[in-house]
């Protein structure tokens, strides 16, 4: 992305999402000509202010999402999805023409977000935490937003890695799938790791072995054009070691148990569509 393609950006919402968008993007060498993020804390904003960008804080200013949002030509919503009653409204009187809002909010739709931020300019972004480090996966739901802001969010998010197209109904699946998704693999790297120990190495030996195979295993994912299936195949010699291991897992049906949390991340998805409370009171 050019120097003169790069808008000025804003993100409501520091938490974890946000600043690892911010990562990617400052990996990537993507020159927006302004990063201004709001908080709610000042606390929070001051560590920011440490990273190089303009930090507001709700604490400071009540009305910091608003100003925030009127210098921006892309808008980032970071806040969780309970939060967009309080957050939107403002943010969407202070938009000016040609910006466009980006939801990263996993569940709330876009016929929500419209009449909450009264502009039909937002689409919904669905990325996960590779992003971090250009290795990202997102999914994007362009709506009726203006064709030309779309693509400077595509753009943007292409940065971070793999972007695909989808409907309200895909990304709900993708928010789960690609979102959660790397919990699930670092999941793997825990179990292992504790299988690890269970075998008699130390804690630190245990998670550099952990860590040396999911890192690895990606790897080589990423540079092959075999699949999974075949990639799994090359290891598993004639009833061997690997064979014998594999057998567990498909004898307590790992495939079921997967789709089974991939069903209950999507139930949740959904709930937060349609009525978005927090059910265990956090608001960090
Ligand atoms: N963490 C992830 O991997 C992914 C998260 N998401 C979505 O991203 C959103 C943020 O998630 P996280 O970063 O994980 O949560 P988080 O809790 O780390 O971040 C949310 C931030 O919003 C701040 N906030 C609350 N009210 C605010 C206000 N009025 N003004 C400004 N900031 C306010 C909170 O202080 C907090 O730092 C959620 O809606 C989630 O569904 C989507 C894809 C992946
Ligand atoms: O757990 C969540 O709700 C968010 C959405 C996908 C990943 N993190």
């Amino acid at each position: 992305m050019t120097v003169a393609e790069a808008p000025a950006l804003a993100v409501v919402g520091a938490g974890s999402l946000a600043r690892t968008l911010l990562a990617g993007w400052r990996r990537s060498g993507v020159p927006f000509p302004a990063v201004t993020t709001v908080s709610l804390t000042a606390a929070r904003a001051a560590e920011l202010r440490a990273d190089g960008v303009t930090a507001l804080s709700v604490e400071e200013d009540p009305d910091a999402a608003a100003s925030a949002a009127a210098a921006a030509r892309v808008v980032v919503i970071a806040v969780k999805p309970w939060m967009v009653d309080d957050v939107l409204p403002a943010v969407g009187a202070a938009l000016q023409p040609g910006t466009i809002v980006v939801s990263v909010l996993a569940g709330v739709r876009l016929a929500r977000l419209r009449d909450l931020l009264g502009t039909v300019d937002v689409v919904r972004v669905l990325p996960n935490t590779p992003s971090h480090v250009n290795a990202g996966f997102a999914g994007i739901v362009a709506g009726g937003a203006d064709a030309s802001l779309v693509g400077i969010v595509r753009e943007l998010f292409a940065e971070l890695g793999d972007v695909m197209d989808v409907d309200e109904d895909g990304l709900d699946a993708l928010t789960v799938l690609s979102g959660s998704g790397p919990a699930f693999a670092f999941l793997l790297a825990e179990k292992l790791a504790a299988a690890a120990e269970h075998q008699g190495f130390g804690p630190h030996d245990a998670e550099r072995i952990a860590r040396a195979v999911l890192v690895g295993a990606g790897a080589l994912l990423a540079d092959s054009r075999s699949s999974p299936a075949e990639l799994r195949r090359r290891i598993t010699s004639l009833r061997g070691v690997t064979h014998h291991a594999v057998e567990v897992f498909e004898d307590r049906d790992l495939g079921s148990i997967v789709i089974d949390a991939a069903d209950a991340g999507l139930a949740r998805a959904r709930e937060l569509a349609s009525a978005p409370a927090d059910p265990v009171g956090t608001t960090s």
